[in-house]
């Protein structure tokens, strides 16, 4: 499978094992096109770091999307993200429980449509990924989600959370943080060219 990637493909596989390999701990956001291989690529990374007894966990934004990787299920399931979302929700998981240990054992978590979900369930995620693996929350120690590797994808053609009465404000909402900052947590470039207009404003 390795040998099928093509370069850009491989790029992004190199990056994800040097992060996962050296601990980086690094966030990447795979953007393409339906139909240009971004599943093609989850699979590949993870029969890689499942063949080193790598334990990596696989979620979607949606059920039927999870259907189509392997082992995988949604993230609101894996993470048990609330379904009423605040600024400072928090996933409703305990330290020492079967899953915390599933979660502080994970060397990659890969998220497909990651677009499909709303900002807070990535803050309520990275909350929870920091307490579970005992890194503050603020100041010098602080690391984006526990320090694991994450690797999000998806398409923001495709589909982007619903914000019910949210008006044309709506995408304001999704895309910055809570200081009206641009969300920088990932290095989703073309996101940022396609919603320039809006960050810009
Ligand atoms: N490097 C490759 N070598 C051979 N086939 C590939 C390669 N990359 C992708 N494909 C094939 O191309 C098709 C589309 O790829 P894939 O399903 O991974 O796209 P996708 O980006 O996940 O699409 P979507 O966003 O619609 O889910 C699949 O049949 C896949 O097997």
């Amino acid at each position: 499978m390795l040998h099928s990637l093509n370069m850009e493909q491989f790029h992004v596989y190199s990056a994800v094992l040097n992060s996962v390999h050296n601990n980086v701990g690094c966030p990447f956001f795979l953007y393409g096109h339906g139909g240009t291989g971004k599943t093609f690529l989850y699979n590949a990374i993870t029969a890689k770091l499942r063949s080193q007894s790598k334990l990596v966990i696989l979620v979607a934004s949606s059920g039927i999307a999870a259907t189509l990787l392997p082992k995988a299920t949604t993230a609101h399931s894996r993470f048990k993200i609330p379904l009423i979302l605040d600024a400072s929700s928090t996933c409703t998981i305990k330290k020492g429980t079967h899953l915390a240990e599933l979660l502080k054992e994970a060397s990659l978590i890969i998220w497909d449509e990651a677009p499909m979900t709303h900002r807070q369930a990535f803050e309520a995620v990275d909350r929870t990924l920091c307490d579970i693996m005992n890194i503050p929350l603020s100041g010098e120690r602080y690391k984006l989600f526990g320090g694991k590797t994450v690797l999000f994808g998806g398409d923001f053609r495709q589909t982007l959370p619903v914000i019910t009465e949210a008006g044309p404000k709506g995408l304001r909402i999704l895309i910055k943080n809570n200081d009206a900052i641009p969300n920088d947590y990932t290095r989703n470039i073309v996101f940022r060219e396609a919603f320039a207009d809006i960050l810009q404003a």
